[in-house]
């Protein structure tokens, strides 16, 4: 049998790989092969690995001829892959795996949209309403309903009910709600229920070929929430192809059972990430992503976009095309907009939002390129109603000012006073003046945003004083030599999944060592760790039992980390958003949670101010009662684990400076001191005798410690010896009423 990639002739789902140029678009030799007896590569496929859990693999769909195989196995689904061509003489294979791909197969080239138009025209059958009764009113796409049935989401939150009616009637949206309530959704189904439901437009590249048009922006502030909000999107999206292919080959889902979940090594099940290609293409572009993938997404074309100001700016800057797409967008959406005015990124993002504003007749650029781009309209549209864009590109401008474009503005915290701004808000007007003049503060922001809405529909669903009914609160004082101890005490005492929020790097750095001496699963996550590593740090977090994250205020916003039990504010945040915004990383859609505030004495005003700003009473916040023998005991383990910190930072601090010693006087042709020299060894190491020493005390430092953690701290009201065993998680105990 020769290979056919028509996935309605294999059951499987095959991807077709763009066609690429460089150096692997050399003349081949092609030979048919049958199915069977292509060298098949079988690897699990790495879902949910973190924020983004195809990572590395689907890397390869954008190799030049490389065909990405979805199939569902007893041991739930792989993915497979193999190369269609053999390249020529100069492309050597990498390894050993890749060189056994090379097997001489010749797929259909047809352009990866031929597909994706292909399912968007299937049969469509209507999703049974009896199964959704409370989503029924928005007539939502039947693909969309399938997976919200999949996933238990019976009914809509009120987030969603008050703004899916506004935004499918094409309404613009301001929308704060409590953290936690699923602002994602309501800015996310009507975006997907367009792009199911309306022209696929797709674009002419300079090569021929065709790409998707950006549809819809996201902006978030944080790489992760723009991570999360990707992935969130994309297990829709992911479903929604599943489905799709299911209809087309006449495999209708039995959308009367109820959802079952295949659990494997803990992972989701494969149907709740759906197991095909996306139908719809959403990207996340963010700082601390390779620029390579970030440049294949780009050329493959990208539907839904999510993005930081930061790098979408950058790329802005080198990507005219972009630049064109962003100004003829359908939807706009910033989530988190009052964060994005602290993180720094607000000239980039004012840039980026004067590409989405209308241009007046007078301020009309003509575009270099009349036209947009060359490609052949015809090839494109396969579906017969594509086409609007390739090959008639509008100007910029003439873009701007005939499309309708959608924004949607959401956070769980909108002053009401910008939100009566608005409301009486005048249209910015693009000219010089306004382009010298940048925004400086939220309200200037979204007063500059373009609302092709005369009125703004402005859903505030704010709970009173900023936090959540499901929420217990409770708090501390202490000094802040105490705060270690107490943190430890809490750790112990209330085992479970707790968010540690701190307000500087310096005191993660200081109090990550000292958790992991003491042996608690404590992961750090700020700024100046490397993407790769924050995004490690948040999945082990998320995936160890009873683990502690201590983070700064990038993982306050949007972070939606299931059942974060615990949230403490080590420091107190200096703004009620701040505060409102971390505690919402606990008690989520509608699940318990709890928030411990550490006040130091000097942190007292601060809490004052804070708790006035939100209109509450900082009495309704209980003093957590603490057991002070097991405290004491507590301080001493402390106590050895800040010598052996104190120890180890020591040596590795002399070892350091010494090297920086030498390594400057050779640069500058200086002999040291014979003094320095006979404390060193040629390396700049300390001599044997010095690390010996420094070495030892430590050693003994640890048996102490080791020592006093094996000793058992007896609670009270804690059936075992070790309070670490048996707890429950203290929300659990505030909604029982056990803590005084
Ligand atoms: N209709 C629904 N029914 C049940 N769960 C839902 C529903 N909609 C969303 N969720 C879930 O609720 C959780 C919170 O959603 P989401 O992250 O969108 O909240 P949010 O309002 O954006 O929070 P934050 O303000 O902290 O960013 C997610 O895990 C999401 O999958």
């Amino acid at each position: 049998m020769d290979i056919d990639p028509q996935p309605s002739q294999n059951a499987q789902l095959k991807r077709k790989a763009r066609p690429v140029s460089g150096s692997l678009k050399k003349k081949t030799k092609v030979q048919h092969r049958t199915l069977d007896t292509l060298p098949w590569q079988s690897i699990q496929r790495p879902l949910d690995t973190g924020l983004d859990g195809d990572e590395g693999v689907l890397e390869l769909e954008e190799v030049d001829d490389v065909e990405i195989v979805y199939e569902d196995t007893e041991n739930g689904r792989v993915l497979k892959f193999n190369v269609s061509r053999e390249h020529g003489p100069n492309v050597k294979p990498k390894d050993d795996q890749t060189a056994s791909y090379l097997a001489s197969v010749k797929f259909d080239s047809k352009p990866i949209c031929t597909f994706f138009h292909r399912i968007q025209r299937s049969h469509c059958t209507p999703f049974p309403g009896a199964l959704l009764p409370s989503w029924r009113p928005f007539k939502l796409h039947p693909h969309l309903l399938q997976v919200l049935h999949s996933k238990n989401f019976k009914s809509p939150t009120p987030i969603q009910s008050n703004s899916l009616p506004k935004a499918i009637a094409g309404k613009d949206i301001v929308g704060v709600a409590e953290t936690g309530s699923g602002k994602t959704l309501a800015y996310g189904l009507p975006i997907l229920q367009h792009i199911l439901t309306s022209p696929r437009p797709v674009l002419s590249t300079e090569s021929g070929s065709s790409k998707r048009q950006l549809r819809a922006l996201v902006i978030t502030p944080t790489r992760e929430l723009a991570l999360q909000v990707a992935d969130h999107l994309n297990i829709f999206a992911r479903a929604i192809a599943d489905a799709a292919v299911k209809r087309e080959e006449g495999d209708e889902p039995d959308l009367s059972a109820p959802s079952k979940k295949k659990k494997s090594n803990g992972k989701p099940s494969d149907n709740e990430a759906g197991s095909g290609p996306p139908l719809v293409s959403i990207a996340a572009i963010v700082g601390g992503m390779s620029a390579q993938k970030q440049r294949r997404l780009l050329d493959r074309g990208i539907e839904v976009m999510i993005a930081t100001p930061g790098r979408l700016w950058d790329v802005l800057a080198e990507d005219e095309d972009l630049a064109r797409q962003v100004s003829a967008l359908d939807f706009l959406v910033l989530d988190e907009a009052d964060r994005m005015i602290e993180t720094g990124h607000f000239a980039e993002l004012d840039n980026i939002l004067r590409l989405t504003i209308r241009q007046s007749e007078e301020d009309q650029i003509e575009p270099e390129h009349e036209g947009g781009s060359s490609g052949d309209e015809g090839d494109n549209d396969q579906s017969g109603n594509a086409g609007t864009v390739a090959g008639a590109t509008p100007s910029i401008a003439g873009t701007n000012q005939e499309n309708g474009m959608r924004t949607y503005v959401f956070s769980a915290t909108l002053s009401k006073d910008l939100q009566q701004n608005l409301k009486k808000r005048r249209r910015p007007k693009v000219g010089k003046k306004a382009k010298q003049k940048p925004a400086s503060t939220l309200d200037d922001l979204v007063l500059r945003l373009d609302f092709r809405d005369p009125e703004p529909e402005i859903i505030d669903l704010s709970p009173q004083g900023g936090v959540v009914s499901s929420l217990k609160e409770s708090k501390i004082e202490c000094l802040v030599t105490d705060k270690d101890v107490y943190l430890y005490y809490f750790l112990l005492r209330y085992p479970g999944r707790t968010l540690v929020f701190l307000s500087s790097i310096d005191g993660i750095r200081r109090l990550a060592p000292l958790m992991e001496l003491l042996g608690l699963p404590a992961y750090p996550l700020h700024s100046q760790l490397e993407q790769r590593q924050r995004l490690k740090n948040l999945d082990r977090f998320k995936q160890t039992p009873n683990a502690v994250l201590l983070a700064t205020d990038i993982a306050a916003r949007g972070l939606d980390i299931p059942s974060v039990d615990h949230v403490i504010h080590y420091q107190i945040p200096r703004t009620a958003d701040v505060f409102v915004h971390r505690s919402g990383r606990t008690a989520r859609a509608m699940r318990e949670g709890f928030s411990l505030l550490m006040i130091a004495p000097d942190e007292r005003r601060t809490v004052k101010l804070l708790f006035r700003s939100l209109d509450r009473n900082e009495d309704e916040v209980l003093e957590m009662s603490v057991e002070l023998a097991l405290l004491d005991k507590l301080k001493e383990r402390i106590r050895v684990a800040r010598q052996i910190d104190a120890q180890q930072h020591k040596v590795k601090k002399e070892n350091h400076d010494r090297k920086w010693m030498k390594e400057a006087a050779d640069a500058m042709e200086i002999e040291l001191d014979s003094d320095f020299m006979s404390a060193s060894e040629d390396e700049g190491r300390p001599t044997k005798h010095v690390q010996k020493k420094a070495s030892g005390k430590t050693a003994a430092l640890k048996a102490e410690l080791k020592a006093l953690l094996a000793q058992p701290l007896v609670a009270k009201g804690v059936s075992t010896s070790y309070v670490t065993s048996g707890s429950r998680p203290i929300a659990a105990d505030f909604v029982a009423g056990d803590c005084e």
